[in-house]
């Protein structure tokens, strides 16, 4: 962890809250203590719930977690110090031990506060501080606090969903007659659905409706000029180059990992295109990165993606079931798994997986690709720093390198590369 105010060997500072009137100030002191108040008010929804199912010792967790919450708002939004995690989660010594290497710098406990601090680290302490109210609540510890907004994203984009299935299904009955250059169309067409199926984010929108309202194939043509940086080619040369000579393509393809950023359409997007990738036999194996708790409002959890896949299925939309059950089979067979490691869900830049999630860092360098969705993974692939606009990603990336990597995300935040 390096220092967050200066400019060491070429690395620049972290953002912070500090400069008033930045993104990361306004995301601060506005959407984060909104994301709380309805994390606090979902809670007090669902009160007669936790009675029914747990008597008055739910109403009491009920209660306890709400005034958790509200002293964690009220820290915020009064720039107190960060402090240490209290709760036997398994990864509350990682993230002391990172407060601790905050602290050290500067030498004193009040350095590491709100305002003061990385805006990324101090986002993903928030997210943890709620998980910590729950876990300190027993009969609260496994609520969902984001489920709400996640399921709805799904229901709400079903219209997209449907046109996305009837376009796959359309690309799966003539699979066997596709050109390369037709392969190459469709491929295209499906990462570049994946990539704006990441406008669909619930923490940008403070909770409010984000989903999908129109045909994801059709607003291509109307979203190519937003697309400042398009490695696609790159993308499409890294699978073909991982293709080994073998009888059948699916059986020596390459495997792909996907980070997955958001439930709900995103989700859907990510594995309409993991679909296509095996089906066409452009990957052998698809492997998928969740969070191990309810993170950012919106991103996946286990929960999610099972329950994504079980909705498709129980769809009632021919070709949406299809898929569904074409996913269940994947995940059953092998050839899709699913891994939630806990350094998803710690404050770490990316460049520091190495040497912080050695097991982590080693499962990815078996990929062929690596695909990073969505915003915050960008700002963690980078460092979340005052880079200036016309570095190139490699240097912005520290070292960091597991396999050949893509990040698909829509600008949100204040790091961007490549716009030289
Ligand atoms: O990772 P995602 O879902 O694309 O976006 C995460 C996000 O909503 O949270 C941060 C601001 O609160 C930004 O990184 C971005 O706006
Ligand atoms: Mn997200």
């Amino acid at each position: 962890m390096m220092a967050a105010d200066q400019t060491v060997d070429g690395v620049p500072p972290s953002l912070s809250a500090k400069v008033v009137g930045s993104f990361a100030y306004l995301t601060i002191r506005d959407r984060l203590p909104t994301i709380l108040t309805k994390v606090i008010d979902t809670i007090h929804r669902n009160k007669n719930k936790f009675f029914e199912e747990y008597g008055k010792e739910g109403i009491e967790a009920e209660k306890q977690t709400i005034a958790l919450l509200s002293k964690l708002r009220n820290e915020l939004q009064t720039d107190k110090p960060v402090l240490e995690l209290t709760d036997g989660l398994q990864d509350r010594e990682p993230w002391n031990q990172y407060l601790q290497r905050h602290q050290r710098p500067q030498g004193d406990q009040e350095s590491v506060s709100w305002f003061k601090s990385p805006w990324l680290y101090v986002e993903c302490y928030m997210y943890r501080r709620i998980q910590e109210a729950l876990w300190l609540n027993p009969p609260m510890s496994d609520f969902d606090v984001f489920n709400e907004g996640k399921t709805q994203s799904f229901f709400e984009s079903q219209q997209a969903v449907m046109a996305l299935c009837t376009y796959l299904e359309g690309v799966n009955k003539n699979m066997e007659e596709l050109s390369k250059n037709q392969l190459l169309e469709h491929f295209n067409k499906l990462l570049k659905v994946s990539l704006w199926g990441n406008k669909c984010d619930l923490s940008i929108s403070a909770g409010q409706d984000n989903s999908q309202k129109n045909s994801p194939i059709e607003s291509l043509t109307s979203l190519q000029p937003f697309i400042l940086v398009d490695d696609s080619n790159m993308v499409w040369s890294t699978l073909i180059s991982a293709q080994r000579q073998g009888q059948s393509a699916k059986a020596t393809a390459g495997r792909v990992d996907i980070v997955l950023d958001n439930a709900g359409f995103e989700l859907v997007t990510d594995l309409v295109f993991a679909e296509f990738l095996v089906n066409s036999g452009l990957a052998r194996e698809v492997h998928f990165h969740g969070k191990s708790f309810p993170w950012f409002v919106s991103d996946v959890t286990a929960n999610d993606f099972q329950w994504t896949i079980r909705q498709t299925m129980a769809a009632n939309h021919k070709w949406m079931s299809k898929s569904g059950y074409q996913w269940q089979s994947y995940v059953k067979e092998g050839v899709w798994a699913y891994h939630d490691h806990p350094f998803w869900t710690q404050p770490h830049e990316f460049c520091d997986m190495a040497a912080d999630a050695p097991d982590l860092y080693a499962t990815l360098q078996g990929a062929d690709l690596v695909l990073f969705k969505g915003d915050l993974n960008y700002r963690k692939l980078t460092g979340d720093r005052e880079w200036d606009h016309t570095v190139g990603f490699d240097t912005a990336l520290q070292g960091f390198g597991p396999a050949p990597l893509c990040s698909l995300r829509t600008l949100k935040a204040n790091v961007q590369f490549e716009l030289g």
